[in-house]
């Protein structure tokens, strides 16, 4: 049976209504596609919590987390995914990519341009379409 990870990821905007998109680099299981940045829920944490600790460890920045925006469940090859994305403010720091191969800010609108690990496509159109409302 395949392997049930629960995801949380953070819809991170700044004062320019840009969202943080990071890209996953060679060294990470999925290469060479972004997602938003977060990690695995460990026992016992609340979305909140996990995507705040996963943040100071991925970013090095503090972040709080906000409202659940979306949820999907993505079947890939190995493992089966449940993103979560929350939305989220810095609160203290400047995001550094340490583990990923690069960070950019891009409004809403310019998500698309972008390539997606395949989980996050769902949350990608439901950001997008909204701003369009
Ligand atoms: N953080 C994050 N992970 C995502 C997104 N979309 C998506 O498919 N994933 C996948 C990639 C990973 O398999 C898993 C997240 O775990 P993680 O960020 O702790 O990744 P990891 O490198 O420790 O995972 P792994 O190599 O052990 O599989 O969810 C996303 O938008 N954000």
């Amino acid at each position: 049976m395949k392997k049930r990870v629960k995801v949380v990821a953070a819809v991170i905007e700044n004062s320019e209504k840009e969202l943080l998109c990071a890209l996953r680099s060679n060294d990470m299981s999925l290469p060479n596609v972004w997602e938003f940045p977060g990690g695995k829920v460990e026992n016992g944490e609340d979305f909140g919590t996990a995507l705040e600790r996963e943040i100071k460890e991925e970013l090095h920045c503090s972040i709080r987390a906000g409202e659940l925006l979306h949820t999907h469940v993505h079947e890939y090859e190995k493992a089966i995914v449940e993103l979560n994305c929350l939305s989220a403010v810095i609160e203290k720091g400047e995001p550094h990519a340490s583990e990923h191969a690069k960070l950019l800010w891009l409004p809403k609108e310019n998500l698309t341009s972008l390539q997606w690990a395949p989980a996050d496509i769902p949350a990608v159109d439901f950001l997008t379409t909204k701003v369009s409302r």
